[in-house]
């Protein structure tokens, strides 16, 4: 269910990388909105900028121009998005050295909770994507799928508000990746975090209940105001 708080606030938002002949701008000025509560697609061709535009929301990457702001989430500044806004990244991002629980807590000792709590929130996590048994598995002894429900339970331990899917699914069959669709959507609705994803891949984009579209750096098709954005298959052209 969708909310007028808005999470993410991107103002004419633009990042370049290199300079001079060499510049790439990944993401021309960019203006969206995320609420609590939104379930959003952002899909579009390799290299059109979405892993660039998610990174920006995530305060991973500085814009060059432009703003990013996240007005539900204490402010203006990045620092007080730790533990708020959590990222699932495409590939293999587990620590090899470290067992699944371990993996799971290990964002929430970093931010300096204790120890046994961060080992009960993980292995809470872990019941919530479906993985407690892989509690003690190291991540070599995972597959694709089973990988990407740890790297989601990562996420969740922290108790985000957002979560930032970039290309969950990229490196996983199609039916493996519904599932961790299925699993990335009842788990975010559980703990009460909006989510946007980014995908090539239609099917799982319909899935969500917006969608938005990236063309060569430019964002199309995003709501900019604090309106309720249409309904799915409502969009306005
Ligand atoms: N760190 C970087 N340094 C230089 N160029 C970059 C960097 N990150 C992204 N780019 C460039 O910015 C453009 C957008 O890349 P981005 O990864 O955001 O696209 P994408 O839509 O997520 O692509 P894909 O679907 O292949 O992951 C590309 O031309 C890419 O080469």
């Amino acid at each position: 269910m969708t909310s007028l708080e808005v999470l993410v606030h991107c103002q004419d938002a633009a990042r370049t990388f290199g300079q001079g002949a060499a510049a790439v701008v990944a993401v021309h000025g960019a203006s969206c909105r995320v609420h609590a509560g939104d379930r959003i697609a952002i899909t579009g061709p390799s290299g059109s900028g979405k892993s660039t535009l998610l990174h920006l929301m995530a305060g991973l990457e500085e814009p060059t121009s432009g703003r990013v702001a996240w007005p539900g989430l204490g402010g203006a500044g990045r620092d007080a998005l730790a533990g708020q806004v959590g990222v699932v990244f495409q590939g293999p991002s587990l620590i090899p050295a470290l067992d699944v629980t371990e993996n799971a807590g290990l964002p929430l000792v970093l931010a300096g909770v204790p120890e046994a709590q961060a080992h009960r929130r993980a292995l809470e996590a872990l019941g919530l994507v479906d993985a407690a048994d892989l509690a003690d598995k190291l991540p070599e002894e995972l597959s694709g799928g089973q990988a990407q429900r740890v790297a989601i339970a990562r996420v969740l331990a922290l108790g985000p508000r957002l979560v930032l899917a970039d290309e969950p699914t990229g490196q996983l069959d199609r039916a493996t990746g519904q599932h961790i669709v299925d699993v990335l959507l009842a788990t975010v609705s559980e703990v009460g975090a909006a989510l946007v994803l980014t995908t090539h891949d239609p099917a799982i984009a319909q899935r969500l209940d917006e969608r938005w579209t990236m063309h060569e750096g430019r964002l199309l098709a995003a709501p900019t105001t604090d309106q309720h954005p249409p309904a799915a298959g409502q969009e306005e052209t």
